[in-house]
C-alpha cells in the first residue's frame, strides 16, 4: 500500500508543476473562472471512490460516466484544459503523470494563481479503470442539503468540521447557476418567502439576475466581493448574510452548530489562518483512497481507459 509524496515526479517529470501552471495561465486569459472549475473537478473526483481521475472518464461500453451524475451534469467544466495539460505532459514525460495527479496539481496552481496559498502537492496517484455514477449521485453534497447532512458526508470522507469550513472557502472564486440557489430568493423551504438569512440588498441584486420564470442556467459570482481572487472574503460575506448558496450561509447562520460559526469568525479575522487550514484540508482531501503502486494505470487520454490490446499502452511506454 503506497504513500503519496511531493517528490514523486522529481526524477521522472521534474517540470510537471510548471507545465500545468503554464497551461492554466494561458487558459485564464480567456476564462477567468477556469481555476475555480479545475479545483472543483479535484473535489468531485476525490469524493467519488477516491482521487483516481474517475470523473474524467467519458461514457463507453464499460463506463457510465460520472459527468452525467446530477451534481456534475451541465455543471462541472474544465475538461478541455485538463486534456491540454495531459497533451503537454505526454510530450514532456510520456505515460508518467496520472490524470488524478493532474487534477491535484491543477487545484493547487489555480489557487496560487488566484492569490491564494501555494503548497507541496502530494503525488503518485494512479488512474482508475472504472467510474461510478451512482457514487457520484450519493456522495457529492448538494447546496440545499442541511448542515448536519453535509457534516456527515465530509466526516464519511475523513474530513472534520474545520476541513468542511476551510474547503467551503473555495467558494471564494467561481460561479454558480441560478438553479442552485433560486429557492432562497422566492420560496425558501416552501415558505413562499425569501430566505430570512439573505441580506435584503443582496436579495434584490440576485432577484434581478435570476427572475422568476427566467433562465436558471445564468451564472453569478459565488463571492460577490472579490469574485476571482482567492482570499477570505467568502467568510466575511457570510457574516453580513451575503453567502450565495444555502450550504454556504448555514456555516454562519446555523443555530445548531456553533463550531462552524467560530471557525468562520476565525477565518474572517485572520486570512493566514484560513490559508493554513485550507492547505492542510486540501492535502487531506487529496489523500482520499488514492490508487498507488501498480493499482490502476497511468491513462494516456484522461477521457478513456487505456487500450491494452495495442502497443501504445502505459505499461510498454513506462518500460522504455
Ligand atoms: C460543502 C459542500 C459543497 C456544496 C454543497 C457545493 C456546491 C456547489 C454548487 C451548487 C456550485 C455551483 C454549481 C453550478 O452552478 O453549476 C459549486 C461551485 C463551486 N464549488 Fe462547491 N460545493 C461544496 C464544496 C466545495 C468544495 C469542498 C470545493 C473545493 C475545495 C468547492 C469548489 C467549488 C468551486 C471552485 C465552484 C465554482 C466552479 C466554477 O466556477 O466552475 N466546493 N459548488
Ligand atoms: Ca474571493
Amino acid at each position: 500500500h503506497g504513500q503519496l509524496s511531493p517528490t514523486f515526479y522529481d526524477t521522472t517529470c521534474p517540470n510537471v508543476s510548471n507545465i500545468v501552471r503554464g497551461i492554466i495561465e494561458e487558459a485564464l486569459k480567456t476564462d477567468a473562472r477556469i481555476g475555480a472549475s479545475l479545483i472543483r473537478l479535484h473535489f468531485h473526483d476525490c469524493f467519488v471512490n477516491g482521487c483516481d481521475g474517475s470523473i474524467l472518464l467519458n461514457n463507453s461500453a464499460t463506463i457510465e460516466s460520472e459527468k452525467e451524475a446530477r451534481p456534475n451534469n451541465n455543471s462541472v467544466r474544465g475538461f478541455g484544459v485538463v486534456d491540454d495539460i495531459k497533451t503537454a505532459l505526454e510530450t514532456a514525460c510520456p505515460a508518467t503523470v496520472s490524470c488524478a495527479d493532474i487534477l491535484a496539481i491543477a487545484a493547487e496552481e489555480s489557487v496560487s494563481l488566484a492569490g491564494g496559498p501555494s503548497w507541496n502537492v502530494s503525488l503518485g496517484r494512479r488512474d482508475s479503470t472504472t467510474a461510478n455514477r451512482t457514487a457520484a449521485d450519493t456522495f457529492l453534497p448538494g447546496p440545499t442539503q442541511p448542515l448536519d447532512v453535509i457534516i456527515k458526508m465530509f466526516s464519511d470522507m475523513g474530513l472534520d468540521t474545520t476541513d468542511l469550513v476551510a474547503l467551503s472557502g473555495a467558494h471564494t472564486f467561481g460561479r454558480a447557476q441560478c438553479l442552485t440557489f433560486i429557492d432562497r430568493l422566492y420560496n425558501f423551504s416552501g415558505s413562499g418567502n425569501p430566505d430570512p438569512t439573505l441580506n435584503t440588498t443582496y436579495l434584490s441584486t440576485l432577484q434581478g439576475i435570476c427572475p422568476q420564470g427566467g433562465d436558471t442556467t445564468v451564472v453569478t459570482n459565488l463571492d460577490l466581493t472579490t469574485p476571482d481572487v482567492f482570499d477570505n472574503k467568502y467568510f466575511s460575506n457570510l457574516q453580513v448574510l451575503e453567502g450565495l448558496l444555502n450550504s454556504d450561509q448555514v456555516l454562519f447562520s446555523t443555530t445548531e452548530n456553533n463550531d462552524t460559526v467560530a471557525i468562520v469568525n476565525n477565518f474572517t479575522a485572520d486570512q493566514s489562518a484560513f490559508f493554513a487550514s485550507f492547505v492542510v484540508s486540501m492535502i487531506k482531501m487529496g489523500n482520499i483512497s488514492p490508487l498507488t503502486g501498480t493499482a490502476g494505470e497511468i491513462r494516456l487520454n484522461c477521457g478513456k481507459v487505456n487500450d491494452n490490446s495495442t502497443a501504445s499502452d502505459g505499461l510498454l511506454y513506462s518500460s522504455m
